[in-house]
């Protein structure tokens, strides 16, 4: 697995600063920084409509940004194609799932595995010198995650007959598949049943002590955020409300406000 390096400039792994998107007249992000330090568990929580999955979606290329700056590694990610967000070592996962249904586990996780190295999957694909070592360093990777996520019973079933929380663990094992040193989390816990949830905070853990990659999460489940998570970036009406331990985001006015208002929407 590669190490998260660090932005010899800034200490920070990935660098989001002053990103602004508008989707018409919405500002759905308004003038938004923040740093991921490499090594940490951060969790960006917020309200809906807070701005989340508009902020995860510039950090994988899907949306673009209206101004401003995010680096990853050294990487100005705004100057990228999408395709090379895996092959700088950026993973994610979506709250929908996004996986080949009517595929098996195993081919599944190959696929993560080639979306990293694009020269081999094209080298394999034409069938070039060096595929058959490509391939069975891709067969020998995708066993190693398999085994770590626990699916080996799974490995050779289509992905659409397993239950949701077991496809969940699939789509973690395909998103790690290509080596990411940060990996985006999008809404983990969202569908899982109380046990499945007890061991996915074991597992991010996991993910980032033995696997040492970076971890940023956008999560609404606030057991899970304020257990796991080293530091917490707040956004309320695509604004940063607030930044810090769990337990100084927690205690913060205008996260309660936020949360609160929130609560008596849904109320009335
Ligand atoms: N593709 C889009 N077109 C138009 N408006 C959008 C689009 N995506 C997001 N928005 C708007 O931008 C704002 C932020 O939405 P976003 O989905 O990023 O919030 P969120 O914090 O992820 O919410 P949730 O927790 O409900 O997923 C909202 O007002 C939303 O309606």
């Amino acid at each position: 697995m590669a190490n998260a390096q660090s932005d010899p400039g800034s200490g920070s792994l990935l660098k989001v600063e002053n990103i602004i998107v508008r989707f018409g007249g919405i500002l759905a992000l308004n003038s938004v920084s923040f740093d991921v330090r490499p090594g940490e568990i951060c969790a960006l929580i917020g309200p809906n409509g807070a701005g989340k999955s508009t902020l995860f979606n510039c950090l994988s290329r899907l949306y673009e940004c209206d101004s401003g700056s995010i680096t990853f590694n050294g990487h100005k990610l705004r100057s990228l194609r999408r395709h090379r967000i895996a092959e700088i070592g950026i993973g994610r996962t979506f709250q929908n799932l996004a996986l080949f249904r009517s595929m098996t586990v195993r081919e599944n996780v190959l696929m993560g595995c080639h979306s990293r190295h694009h020269a081999g999957f094209l080298r394999n694909a034409f069938r070039l010198p060096g595929a058959a070592r490509i391939e069975a360093a891709a067969r020998a990777r995708a066993d190693d995650l398999i085994d770590f996520l626990q699916l080996a019973e799974y490995a050779e079933r289509v992905v659409a007959d397993l239950p949701f929380g077991t496809q969940k663990r699939v789509e973690l094992a395909r998103a790690l598949a290509s080596d990411p040193q940060l990996l985006l989390l999008d809404e983990p816990a969202c569908g899982l049943n109380h046990e499945e949830l007890e061991g996915l905070g074991v597992l991010i853990r996991d993910i980032r002590d033995r696997l040492k990659v970076t971890v940023l999460l956008v999560e609404h489940h606030m057991g899970l955020v304020m257990s796991i998570s080293d530091r917490v970036v707040a956004l309320n009406f695509g604004k940063k409300i607030a930044e810090g331990t769990p337990a100084e985001v927690r205690m913060h006015p205008e996260v309660i406000r936020a949360y609160l208002g929130e609560a008596e929407e849904k109320a009335t």
